[in-house]
């Protein structure tokens, strides 16, 4: 990408006006509507968003010339696309990506006995319990690297009681992103999706095949992408996204319906904005802050 104008332009000249969104005005400067004081929370009905999502409600733009690296929050169900956008808003932003759910296969592949603990919530696509993933993520965001540069946090928090854990460290996003994507794509994508453990890139059988098939032989399933356990990861997931979106109404970006078409293209960063796309071509921008630019 020459520049951050230059992508801009290009992807607005690409894409149909956004609905429910502001129009893109010239040179890529696109708007988008900010939040009101009072409006009404964000209500996550995911029967209700199939195509056209409306306009997320919240990306409250943060006040220019703020000191502090930018921290983001992403969820979304599972397959729903965190770990594309988290790759391309790692490399615009240089933000130190923390993913709950890495950190945890790690414990597991290390042995530990939190490793095995939280095997047997992740095999039943439970949430594992407070005692082990609090204290892991909070440790890994107070780390150096992370307060110095910035983090992408992905996968957490992911009940009300995780997010007051950090509420109470006076630890906030200026971002948190919410992915919502309609059960049935999200099923067929778990149940297809593999991992080359060389390369750590991730294929899916039908959308994203392997290049050949020296690496298709080596491919690997995570052991809880299976229809029966993403199914109850779904149903944790609503269970708990409520909770957060109240907690985070004020800096809350919801965006619908990621196909994988889109994904490739998605999340460009484009001078002050965040940019996502949707399956509708619906065109969102959030206003980001100004110090990691
Ligand atoms: N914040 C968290 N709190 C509790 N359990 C978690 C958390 N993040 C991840 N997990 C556990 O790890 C599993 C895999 O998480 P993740 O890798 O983020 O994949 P997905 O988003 O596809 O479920 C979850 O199903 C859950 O059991």
């Amino acid at each position: 990408m020459a520049s951050s104008t230059a992508a801009a332009a290009a992807v607005t000249s690409l894409l149909p006006p956004p609905v429910g969104a502001e129009r893109p005005v010239p040179q890529g400067r696109l708007l988008f509507r900010a939040s009101r004081a009072g409006s009404r929370p964000l209500r996550l009905n995911p029967a209700r968003h199939h195509g056209l999502s409306p306009a997320p409600r919240a990306a409250k733009a943060v006040e220019a010339g703020k000191a502090d690296p930018l921290n983001v929050m992403i969820a979304g169900a599972p397959a729903s696309g965190k770990g594309t956008q988290c790759e391309l808003i790692k490399a615009k932003y240089g933000l130190v990506h923390i993913s709950a759910g890495d950190l945890l296969r790690a414990e597991i592949a290390t042995g530990t006995d939190n490793g095995k603990q939280a095997k047997e919530f992740m095999e039943k696509g439970q949430l594992v319990p407070d005692e082990i993933v609090v204290n892991m993520v909070k440790g890994r965001l107070l780390q150096p690297d992370a307060q110095e540069k910035g983090w992408l946090l992905d996968g957490y928090p992911r009940s009300y009681s995780q997010a007051m854990a950090l509420e109470t460290l006076g630890i906030r996003p200026d971002i948190f992103i919410l992915l919502d994507v309609p059960d049935e794509l999200l099923v067929e994508r778990v149940v297809g999706r593999r991992l080359d453990p060389e390369t750590g890139k991730i294929y899916h059988l039908k959308y994203s095949p392997p290049e050949n098939e020296e690496i298709a032989s080596r491919l690997t399933q995570r052991f809880d992408d299976t229809e029966e356990k993403v199914k109850l990861r779904l149903q944790t997931h609503y269970q708990n996204i409520e909770s957060l979106v109240s907690i985070y109404e004020d800096v809350i970006v919801k965006v619908g319906n990621l196909s994988p078409s889109y994904l490739e293209r998605s999340a460009l960063l484009v001078s002050s904005r965040l940019i996502c796309y949707s399956t509708s071509c619906c065109l969102y921008s959030v206003e980001l802050p100004h110090h990691r630019l």
